[in-house]
């Protein structure tokens, strides 16, 4: 288990070290266009499951979800600091 600044550290660090096989690093590559579609895709998977699955599901998807709102930040150099201050 994880918190959302640690997971934000370990896809930072995937980003700058490019460690092979790494799926962030794919992600990132294919860019913005991507992972935009990502982020659409997951964030529906957060809808069906709130409507019709289990609290576990759920779970599932939002983290997914979250995942990949991390990679856009890093794939748009934003940190947690620039969105924290907006909440
Ligand atoms: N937390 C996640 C995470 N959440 C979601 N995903 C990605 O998002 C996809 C979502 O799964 P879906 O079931 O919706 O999609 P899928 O059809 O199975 O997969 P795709 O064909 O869409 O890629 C997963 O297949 C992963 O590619 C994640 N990929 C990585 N992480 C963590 O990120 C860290 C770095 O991972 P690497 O960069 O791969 O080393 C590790 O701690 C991982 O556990």
């Amino acid at each position: 288990m994880k918190t959302f600044d640690e997971l934000f550290a370990e896809l930072s660090d995937r980003a700058t070290t490019r460690p092979e096989g790494s799926g962030t690093v794919a992600a990132l590559d294919k860019g913005v266009h991507h992972l935009g579609k990502k982020i659409v895709e997951e964030a529906g998977e957060v809808w069906l499951a709130a409507e019709y699955e289990s609290d576990e599901s759920l779970s599932e998807e939002i983290s997914q979800l979250l995942y990949w709102l991390q990679v856009v930040m890093i794939s748009r150099g934003l940190t947690p600091a620039d969105v924290y201050r907006h909440l």
